[in-house]
């Protein structure tokens, strides 16, 4: 492709995608809810003031968060440097604005906002804010663009031959194999990156994978450079990259210099912006001055209206020499710098680098260069003869609206674009990573990194149970965890109208999991918990946030460039299509699993994800290396699919009727179809531990004993050993399940069995104890738990103000009830907004209408496993297969259920009616 090409197509693509996403901020504005907005992640609504402050230069910063009921703020797609509108909590149209800022930080439960012109915040009040869209960045990346086009003399001529491939990339003719490291700890593939670094002449580019020290090696190189007299002009796609460069390099005593809107920077990083140098300057006191005398003016002109023409000359005069002065001041921190440190985007001409020469920078340095657009590198690029590009295009690209502009090519970045146009001959890769446990990290290695990564000794394997304060077991002892939801009916959310995902039931095995990592001693602060999709995130932190204040939980794409102790992924996905969306980017995943140092559990419904080949290669690896566990094991009263049993307060009676021996006749060649279905699919590709042979004779043998067991009315209890591997005993909570056995999990690791019991000889013993507790007549039911998260219902007030018979009173407790969200504590106003919660009829506001939230989760579910079994979906494992079902038998079976259904309603109804007699 040549320049001209490069350029003109480039130039429609960002245009496109910034058509997209002024369409989307006007679909924002016009038709779609706020709360739809903030589903979405670009606003965040009714938030309160924490604090406000002036800092920063003279800049209001103001802290917001969330009101006092919500634990956390809901998963936005706010990060330092956004510019955000302010708006009261009305709305969120252009005309309502009330002053724009930016972001300066953001955590999980506050905000903080600088904003330029001394605006001032209602601390009594309620604000909304509103991601904008920017413009700033497009018209920087045309003007680069542009200027690349008709570029004829200046420094980055040679480089820009090589980068377009009109001629190859070139080494310097002085070898320099003789480099005295400045850090000596460097490792074999890092030093090989740093001297290919400094001997090429255009182009080198250093390929780091997760954990193999990229920023340790730019660091080295940008060092080196400047030892060799090089003036580096060093560039990031984000603030924060930015940011982490300034604070090891200022270490290193170099002399740093970091431009960009002194907001957006970190606190320790401010004193080294160019604002903060300047203020320290030998020219700074002349420059006060000036500024005094202009604030002076400025009153005058305010005060004495007869005088303002001359007062207006003399402004004039001294904003003049103020802009002359500063220039100069400028100029001089800027030449003597030895790194100059800025976003892509803030190294344009028309910021504080006009007043220095075109050509006075040696070399661009841009790290994390996989995660920008190529038109924001141009923005640096043209500024030198040489570059080095760092980063892994393995990991996540840039955030592109427009699908069709990033499938046309505004995706590819600049550095995978270079190592498809040369190969090998431009890049290092780093190999040795210094994160993940070698289980972790071998999935990653040879699914991204052709097999080339190696554990460093250090960390190879290391597990939980070694940090300090954490005791050895069955969880903190293993890197891989795989829970498996296949077959538990917790499905993802079915609503048509929210584009994104969750998985109420994976929040449930997710909270479980998170509470046995931390009673073993892990903390909150060492876990992240990741999910895809916005709505996870949301569901997540509604559940796990009060209790854990310092656990992560954020979607993938926030956590590219971090790691953590333990990392809990909850995929999300599961679905009789086997759709797995957005998690079929594999460089997504690739970011997900390579986030974890110790230890990484997977919860997840592998029969819908493994339709997927990359997923499946994570499934199959963690089956192979890694501790296997159904969701059984964590959610004892859940139902598996083949498996109808009717909701715990039925009588025993019917349970017995529901496992007769017609209708496990009639599910059996299915079961087997299932499983033969299962090992053809394992032996498709090696990977399983055992052959397709053994496999099945494993899972006969165990299915054989407990059917044996069961028929035997002589024992109440099989155990099996602690040998037991992950995968068989995977297999025994299945057929337990399936021939409606009891089963449970005792003991810890090596003392660790598992036992079975008859659900029926359970249920007799369960009864008698009942009948026992009924005569020492407890009077209230059990299962309050549901209804103990909710206000008093309409019947529940009813039934406590029928006994002072004022009917005005119960009137207006009901119409009161009526009016607000019935989620304790919510006020929020239903009237306009409320969504009815099919389940408990009562009105929510549409933070708690999902069931799962307020606390009708059980009849969620139980109800979508029955239209699972409407469905034909009859047991685990069957949930692709079944589209090919014979309709006849499917309506056989349906005309059953029904027929069983209304069964266990007369039977219920008599047996009320008897006790009520
Ligand atoms: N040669 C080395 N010897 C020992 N530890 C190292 C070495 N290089 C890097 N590390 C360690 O590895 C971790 C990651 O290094 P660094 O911060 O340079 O990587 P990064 O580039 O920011 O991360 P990533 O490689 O994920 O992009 C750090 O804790 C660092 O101390
Ligand atoms: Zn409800
Ligand atoms: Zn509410």
């Amino acid at each position: 492709m040549t320049v001209e090409e490069f350029v003109y197509k480039t130039l429609e693509l960002l245009q496109e995608e910034r058509e997209a996403e002024i369409q989307e901020t006007r679909l924002y504005q016009e038709n779609v809810s706020l709360k739809e907005l903030q589903s979405k992640g670009v606003c965040l609504l009714k938030l309160q003031v924490k604090s406000q402050s002036t800092g920063l230069y003279g800049r209001t910063v103001v802290v917001f968060e969330p009101r006092k009921h919500v634990a956390a703020l809901p998963s936005n797609g706010f990060s330092p440097g956004d510019i955000l509108g302010l708006y009261d909590s009305g709305g969120c149209s252009a005309a309502s604005q009330l002053g724009s800022g930016i972001v300066t930080r953001v955590s999980q439960s506050a905000v903080s906002v600088a904003f330029d012109d001394g605006l001032t915040v209602d601390s009594d009040s309620l604000y909304n804010l509103l991601k904008l869209a920017n413009d700033v960045t497009y018209k920087r990346m045309k003007n680069a663009l542009n200027l690349l086009n008709g570029y004829s003399h200046g420094p980055a001529g040679a480089l820009i031959n090589v980068l377009f491939g009109d001629s190859q990339p070139s080494s310097m003719r002085t070898k320099c194999d003789e480099i005295k490291l400045l850090n000596p700890n460097l490792d074999e593939s890092q030093r090989e990156a740093v001297s290919f670094a400094l001997s090429q002449k255009e182009l080198a580019i250093i390929h780091g994978p997760p954990g193999t020290g990229k920023t340790t090696t730019v660091v080295e190189v940008i060092l080196q450079l400047v030892k060799l007299g090089n003036k580096v002009l060093c560039c990031a796609a984000s603030n924060v990259a930015v940011d982490n460069l300034v604070e090891r390099l200022a270490q290193c005593k170099s002399r740093v210099v970091r431009l960009g809107h002194p907001a957006r920077l970190l606190e320790s990083i401010q004193k080294h912006s160019l604002d903060a140098v300047l203020a320290h300057s030998s020219s700074s006191s002349i420059i006060t001055d000036i500024r005094h005398d202009m604030d002076q003016a400025l009153m005058a002109m305010k005060k004495n209206k007869g005088e303002r023409s001359d007062l207006k000359r003399e402004m004039g005069e001294l904003r003049k020499e103020l802009r002359t002065r500063e220039a100069a001041a400028i100029s001089e921190i800027l030449k003597t710098a030895d790194v100059v440190l800025a976003t892509n985007t803030g190294a344009c001409g028309e910021g504080p680098l006009k007043h220095v020469a075109l050509d006075h920078f040696d070399v661009v340095v841009i790290d994390e260069c996989a995660q920008a657009l190529e038109g924001s590198c141009w923005i640096p690029l043209l500024r030198a003869p040489k570059c080095v590009l760092a980063g892994d295009y393995k990991q996540l690209p840039p955030t592109i609206k427009s699908q069709s502009a990033a499938s046309k090519g505004l995706a590819l970045s600049l550095m995978e674009r270079q190592v498809q146009l040369y190969g090998p001959a431009v890049f290092r890769m780093l190999t040795v990573q210094y994160r993940m446990n070698r289980d972790i990290m071998d999935w990653a290695s040879t699914q991204m990194y052709e097999s080339r990564l190696r554990a460093h000794a250090s960390v190879q394997d290391h597990l939980l149970r070694d940090l300090a304060g954490v005791t050895s077991g069955e969880e903190t002892d293993t890197p891989l965890l795989l829970i498996d939801t296949a077959g538990c009916g917790l499905n993802e959310t079915e609503d048509p109208d929210e584009l994104s995902k969750g998985n109420p039931g994976e929040v449930d095995v997710v909270e479980l999991h998170i509470k046995a990592l931390t009673e073993a001693g892990v903390q909150d602060k060492d876990i992240a918990v990741i999910a895809p999709y916005n709505l996870q995130v949301d569901l997540l932190r509604q559940r796990l946030s009060a209790r854990h204040p310092h656990l992560e939980i954020k979607s993938v794409d926030g956590f590219q460039g971090r790691e953590k102790e333990a990392v809990v992924l909850s995929l999300v996905r599961s679905n009789r299509k086997g759709e797995v969306g957005f998690l079929s980017e594999n460089r997504r995943l690739n970011v997900a699993v390579t986030r974890a140092r110790r230890h990484i559990a997977v919860v997840c419904d592998t029969q819908t994800v493994q339709t997927h080949p990359f997923l499946k290669s994570l499934v199959d690896h963690m089956t192979r290396r890694g501790q296997v566990r159904t969701a059984f094991e964590y959610l004892p009263d859940i139902v598996p699919q083949n498996y109808t049993r009717e909701s715990k307060d039925a009588k025993p009676k019917a349970s017995a009727k529901s496992t007769s021996a017609g209708e496990k006749a009639r599910e059996r060649p299915q079961r087997e179809r299932a499983e033969r279905r299962k090992t053809e699919a394992g032996s498709e590709s090696d990977s399983k531990p055992l052959t397709k042979n053994q496999d099945e004779s494993r899972s006969v043998d165990i299915r054989k004993q407990l059917e044996a067991f069961k028929e035997d009315a002589t024992q109440t209890l099989l155990q099996f050993p602690p040998s037991l591997n992950s995968h068989d005993r995977m297999l025994v909570h299945k057929f337990s399940e399936e021939l409606g056995l009891q089963h449970e999990s005792r003991g810890e690791g090596k003392d660790r069995y598992l036992k079975s019991l008859h659900l029926e000889r359970m249920k007799r013993e369960q009864q008698k104890r009942e009948e026992n507790a009924k005569q020492k007549k407890q009077p209230q039911s059990k299962k309050t738990k549901a209804k103990k998260q909710t206000k008093a219902g309409v019947s529940e007030i009813a039934a406590s103000s029928s006994a002072d018979t004022d009917l005005d009173s119960l009137l207006s407790a009901v119409a009161k009830a009526e009016s607000v969200c019935s989620f304790i504590r919510c006020k929020a106003s239903v009237l306009t907004l409320g969504q009815l919660c099919g389940f408990c009829r009562r009105q929510f506001c549409l933070s708690h209408h999902i069931p799962e939230v307020h606390g009708c989760g059980d009849m969620a579910k139980s109800h979508a496993r029955m239209r699972i079994s409407k469905e034909g979906v009859l047991f685990a494992g069957s949930g692709k297969k079944d589209n090919s079902m014979d309709p006849n038998k499917k309506a056989y079976l349906h005309r059953k259920l029904d027929s069983k259904l209304k069964d266990l309603a007369t039977q219920r109804k008599t047996k009320s009616k008897e006790k009520e007699g």
